[in-house]
């Protein structure tokens, strides 16, 4: 076998597309090889590096499913690339569901992707021949959702992605109108006759002074004759790895905090767990391609685009426009189906040095290119994976693009479709277009080449001792490194093809080129890695920050909270003794009236002096017992008061003093002890 044939389990068919010379080319290095077959295509190219180049690098041979030289056009490539297959898939067999189709383009800064997707301002683009193509060939058998009520909301409640759906007419008018609708936007508006053509476009192109070269009339494609159509446009884009809608016309009103752009998800939802979708985006029910178009260049205008030092109007986003066809039995009316035609059109990988670009957007260069590099990665896996016999999995989770692009390259997991009473979908059909620059620069474009190339044969001498140099003396290895273990291991055995006989200095040269050539590819890692750090550190600079501003909210609240207990405890204390305040002097009031009480009772037996009776006298007795013994008990007191008083008074007086002044002798009030037979009261 050819070791460049394609095996045929790839997940891309991978093309190449050469762009004119610019006016400042530099030499040419790459070279297209003739096709085997008189009336095949070209699908080999060889790259070798400018004859000004002092390593004196190998030459490599790479294949892809087909090569398009500068001469071809936007047509050729339409027809050639099989986007028309693509489009045949998405509308789906006879009764049955559509396949998903991917259209990419991958290239350095300036290769032509944007021109071969989007067009120019005479040429169409791709997604735009895509478009004609579909709504040419769906022809009358697309719904009208203008006039019957119940389509728009049917194909709007089918959606699985939690999308947010609109007719055209409305849409444009909301967007570009004079706004008088922008009010009343109904999930399903009657659209009284509100005509695409009666938008007042205010920064739109009109669609007559779009290009409608190349025409597309005569394509023709397979429609199932027995469904009807809606074909349904959304765009986002990837910018620093995130998800953002190009159709909320957030930058336009971008005064307005409400439509200040908002990323997206890319996750499973409700009603589709087994494939990821992008969850919330704008969708608009396109019912001709004037439409369709119009949003096509809404999205367009919110795409983030950059004037750069290698391209004037550079990509700086990955661009994904959604062409969504929803199809279902049309005597039926059964549940609609819906398959994607995405069409992506990536960033453009760049060198700084090359781009002079600078602070916000060396950092968008950094993520484009660290996104690139995830994507060769997952591209080089495929083909490692087709090489051998070991199947490694395609590590596409590690950035939002790779996760976008292959997500859906895998068939789905039968067990959720069994849940839903749904056919396993099928992978969808992707196609990669990668444009080159034969007068670019050499090492970025060969790098690019490198990983998305279907297969690759490169010279790369074993990198031989000094002895076994001088033992192997002047033979030279032709190896694979699409195999790319003869690559990353030099030393290692080589899967060599051919043999042939060199001398030794062409040997050293060539080991030389293989190690300047990996000193490239690191230098280029060192550039994205430094990139990563710096941003890195400037996330943990804002984390710190953060962290510090925490830290002293945390102190002011902890001060706060200490102020506010240490006043409500102060107030619950005064509280407190306000209300023992309170009971103290009730109760004192109780005591001072018991006793008054009591000298009432003593003065009335006094004074009236009135013999009680039997019951009444012991009462007054007891009373008069008990009030006799507080009297002595205070009369205790009282004397020991007043010893102590003396006491003091003694001490107080100088010793002096005491010795020559007689002591006073105290009178003590010597009670007599009450005897309740000395009661004066006592009659008997
Ligand atoms: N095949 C081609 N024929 C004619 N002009 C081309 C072709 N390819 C590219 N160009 C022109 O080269 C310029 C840069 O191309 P384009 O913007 O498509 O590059 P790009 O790869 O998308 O760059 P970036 O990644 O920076 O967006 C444009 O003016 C475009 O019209």
């Amino acid at each position: 076998m050819d070791p460049l044939t394609k095996p045929s389990s790839s997940l891309f068919e991978v093309y190449l597309r050469l762009r004119p010379a610019a006016a400042s080319a530099g030499d040419r290095f790459l070279d297209v090889e003739e096709p085997e077959q008189l009336d095949g295509c070209p699908n080999h190219i060889t790259i070798k590096p400018p004859e000004n180049d002092r390593r004196k690098r190998a030459v490599e041979r790479f294949a892809f499913t087909r090569v398009f030289e500068e001469e071809c056009g936007q047509l050729d490539i339409f027809k050639g690339t099989q986007v028309m297959p693509l489009i045949e898939g998405v509308l789906g067999d006879e009764g049955k569901e559509g396949r998903d189709g991917l259209l990419a383009t991958l290239g350095m800064t300036g290769s032509g992707k944007s021109h071969t997707i989007l067009g120019s301002k005479s040429q169409r683009g791709l997604t735009q021949m895509a478009l004609d193509v579909l709504f040419q060939n769906i022809g009358d058998l697309i719904v009208d959702t203008t006039d019957s009520s119940s389509v728009f909301p049917s194909i709007a409640a089918a959606d699985v992605s939690e999308a947010k759906m609109f007719p055209a007419p409305l849409y444009l008018d909301s967007m570009h109108g004079d706004g008088a609708q922008a009010n009343s936007r109904a999930q399903t508006p009657a659209l009284d006759g509100t005509s695409f053509l009666s938008v007042k476009s205010r920064h739109l192109p009109r669609v007559s002074t779009m290009p409608s070269h190349p025409s597309v009339e005569d394509l023709a494609v397979d429609v199932d004759q027995t469904a009807e159509y809606a074909i349904v446009v959304s765009m986002f884009e990837v910018y620093n790895d995130r998800i953002y809608d190009l159709l909320t016309g957030a930058s336009q009103n971008s005064k307005s905090t409400a439509n200040r752009r908002r990323a997206l998800l890319f996750k499973p939802t409700e009603q589709s767990p087994d494939r990821k979708q992008v969850a919330g985006l704008k969708k608009i029910i396109c019912g001709n391609i004037e439409e369709a178009l119009m949003v096509l260049e809404t999205g367009l205008m919110e795409r983030k685009v950059t004037g750069t030092g290698s391209n004037a109007v550079s990509s700086r986003s990955h661009g994904f426009f959604c062409i969504e066809v929803k199809k279902r039995h049309r005597a039926t009316k059964g549940p609609w189906a819906s398959s994607t035609l995405t069409i992506c059109d990536l960033a453009g990988s760049e060198r700084a040095r090359n781009a002079k670009t600078a602070g916000e957007t060396l950092a968008e260069a950094g993520k484009i290119n660290e996104s690139l590099m995830y994507l060769g990665q997952c591209m080089q896996m495929q083909a490692d994976n087709q090489e051998g016999s070991k199947q490694n999995v395609v590590p596409f989770r590690q950035c939002k693009l790779t996760e976008l692009l292959f997500s859906n390259s895998f068939p789905s997991s039968s067990h959720h479709a069994h849940i839903h009473h749904q056919h396993p979908r099928r992978p969808q059909k992707a196609i990669m277009i990668v444009t080159a620059d034969p007068h670019g620069d050499f090492n970025a474009t060969s790098q690019i080449l490198r990983y998305s190339a279907l297969a690759r044969e490169v010279t790369v001498p074993r990198i031989p001792s000094a002895t076994s140099a001088i033992q192997v003396g002047n033979t030279i290895v032709h190896a694979r490194p699409g195999t790319s273990a003869s690559e990353r291991h030099p030393q290692g055995p080589s899967t060599t093809n051919n043999r042939s006989e060199t001398p030794l200095s062409t040997t050293t040269n060539e080991e030389l080129t293989a190690a300047l050539d990996e000193i490239n590819r690191l230098h280029e890692s060192v550039d994205v890695l430094q990139l990563q750090l710096r941003e890195e550190r400037s996330r943990r600079r804002a984390a710190e920050k953060s962290w510090r501003a925490a830290e002293d909210y945390l102190v002011d609240m902890e001060q706060q909270l200490r102020d506010e207990l240490c006043a409500e405890f102060e107030e619950r204390l005064a509280a407190l003794q306000r209300t023992y305040r309170g009971a103290w002097d009730e109760e004192a009031d109780r005591n001072d009236e018991r006793v008054d009480r009591k000298i009432e009772l003593l003065t009335q037996s006094t004074t009236t002096g009135t013999a009680p009776d039997g019951n009444g006298e012991r009462e007054r007795e007891s009373e008069l017992a008990s009030r006799i013994d507080v009297l002595e008990d205070e009369n205790d007191a009282l004397r020991r008061q007043v010893k102590l008083l003396e006491r003091a008074a003694q001490q107080a007086v100088s010793p002096s003093k005491t010795q020559t002044l007689p002591v006073r002798k105290t009178r003590v009030l010597k009670a007599k002890k009450w005897r309740m037979e000395d009661d004066p009261f006592d009659s008997s």
